[in-house]
């Protein structure tokens, strides 16, 4: 196998809790998992062993890489998320999972998903666009399931609800390695600064006392 050296040292991956009706799906999750390992980067997920979560998880740990699962304390059942893959980092709630995984990443890559990785993938595009991080954001597009969201988008863009720049936060690719190749060349501006001179904050005008008639 040949061993290509990335910019990145982990990669956070959103995906299915479910494995989907075709096996493309699956496949993509495999086929990233070996992206991964061939470039030598760490994955930080979900946690556990189910669906594509489970397909990528298995790949990076088999070939290799570190895998760290970050799972509240609650779905730590194997009846619920499978038996653990690589280390797992147990935290309270699915708010502390997110910051948690986030914080560990040098880029996040969303595959094909539901609620939870969409709810995941539009946070982290969001943080993006305040400048709370400036890692990039990558959409693995399998077999166009994302040309609806990103049809979407694009209208949003139309409307004047997203900017032209922050349409540009999400970068997308139809395989693993165009999508690497592509987050490993992406510029992420940050917009504000979140450590900020407290001079600088806006102080509410004092409301007028109401008169006693
Ligand atoms: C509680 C049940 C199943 C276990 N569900 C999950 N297990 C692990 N990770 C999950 C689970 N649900 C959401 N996540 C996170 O969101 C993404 C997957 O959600 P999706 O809705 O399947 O797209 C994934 O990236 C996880 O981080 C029984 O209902």
């Amino acid at each position: 196998m040949e061993l290509r050296r990335s910019k990145f040292g982990r990669i956070c991956v959103f995906c299915g809790s479910s494995s989907g009706k075709k096996s493309s799906y699956s496949e993509a999750a495999a086929a990233l998992g070996k992206e991964l390992v061939e470039r030598r980067i760490n994955l930080v997920y979900g946690g556990g062993s189910i669906g594509l979560m489970g397909d990528v998880a298995k790949v990076v740990s088999d070939g290799g890489c570190h895998v760290l699962g970050v799972i509240p304390r609650t779905l730590m059942q194997e009846k619920l998320t499978g038996v653990a893959v690589g280390d797992v980092q147990v935290v309270s709630d699915m708010h502390e999972r997110k910051a948690e995984m986030a914080k560990q990443a040098d880029a996040f890559i969303a595959l094909p998903g539901g609620y939870g990785t969409l709810e995941e993938l539009l946070e982290v595009i969001t943080w993006a666009q305040l400048g709370i991080h400036n890692k990039p954001v990558g959409l693995l597009n399998v077999d166009g399931y994302y040309n609806i969201l990103l049809s979407f988008i694009d209208k949003a863009v139309d409307e004047g609800f997203i900017s032209f720049s922050a349409r540009r936060i999400i970068v997308s690719a139809t395989t693993a390695s165009e999508l690497i190749r592509e987050l490993e060349h992406d510029e992420v501006v940050a917009k504000l600064i979140w450590e900020v001179d407290p001079r600088s904050y806006y102080t509410p005008e004092p409301e007028p006392m109401a008169s006693a008639s």
